[in-house]
């Protein structure tokens, strides 16, 4: 699923974004910003109610257009049409948390360094919670990836069985939070990944997660 030796496709071997491996991921990368930029001022802009209208009417002329293109559903679907890449290039693609081409993801950048896992992600104001603060299920989904994400250097990837997350302190928006982690004990199937978040230098919120290798490989699961 995701080779961590696999010199072409290793998108956790350093901090530098892995680049897009075709023009159609490039293309959708772009998208994918523009989006996420409309994610926030979708929340924060002030304009008048006429110049809303008229733009959310712009913008139906274009997810109309983009409707009648062919779709797949879901990352196997882009696996099995074999134009797209592999499971892994998908996924770092379309993750809706840490998929660079996906405008949902909080742009959460994940690198690993020996045993200990690093990330760095960014909350606009459509992740806000309580006022000027990050929610916290968004915290919680940025620990999910990204102790999911570090367990596979443990060669046993699993699946999320359980997250148990503490909130120190508030997590500021707009803000650059840094993540660290690393295994804490596996056994069996069974690894438990420790980690924790950043702002200023600040610890806002630890996270303990439960990863299980399931008995059947991921990517039939779906099936
Ligand atoms: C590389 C991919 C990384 C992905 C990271 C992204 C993070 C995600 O979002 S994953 C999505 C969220 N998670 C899920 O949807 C998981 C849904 N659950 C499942 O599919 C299954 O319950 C799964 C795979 C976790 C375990 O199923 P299965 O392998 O059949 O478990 P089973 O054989 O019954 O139990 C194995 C062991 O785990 C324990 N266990 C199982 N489920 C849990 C759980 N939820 N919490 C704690 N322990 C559990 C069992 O007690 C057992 O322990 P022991 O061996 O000591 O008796």
């Amino acid at each position: 699923m995701f080779d961590l030796t696999d010199p072409v496709f290793n998108p956790y071997a350093s901090e530098e974004i892995t680049p897009p491996h075709t023009r159609e991921w490039a293309a959708k990368r772009k998208l994918a910003r523009v989006l996420h930029q409309l994610n926030e001022l979708a929340v924060t802009c002030n304009a008048s109610v006429e110049e809303i209208e008229a733009r959310t009417a712009d913008l139906q002329v274009v997810a109309d257009s983009l409707a009648t293109a062919p779709r797949c559903l879901g990352t196997l679907a882009f696996v099995k049409t074999g134009d797209h890449g592999n499971y892994g290039q998908i996924n770092h693609e379309l993750n809706a948390v840490g998929g660079h081409s996906n405008p949902l993801a909080p742009g959460l950048n994940i690198w690993l360094e020996g045993a200990v896992a690093h990330g760095v992600a960014r909350c606009h104001h459509a992740y806000e919670g309580p006022p000027g603060f990050v929610h916290g299920g968004y915290v919680a989904a940025i620990f999910d990836q990204f102790l999911g994400m570090a367990q596979i250097a443990g060669g046993r990837p699993g699946m999320t069985g359980s997250l148990s997350v503490r909130y120190l302190r508030p997590t500021p928006l707009d803000t650059d939070l840094t993540l660290r982690a690393e295994m804490a004990e596996t056994v069996g199937r069974k690894t438990v990944m420790r980690g924790e978040m950043l702002a200023g230098g600040k610890v806002t919120a630890t996270a303990e997660g439960l990863f299980i290798e399931p008995q059947r490989p991921l990517q039939t699961l779906a099936r």
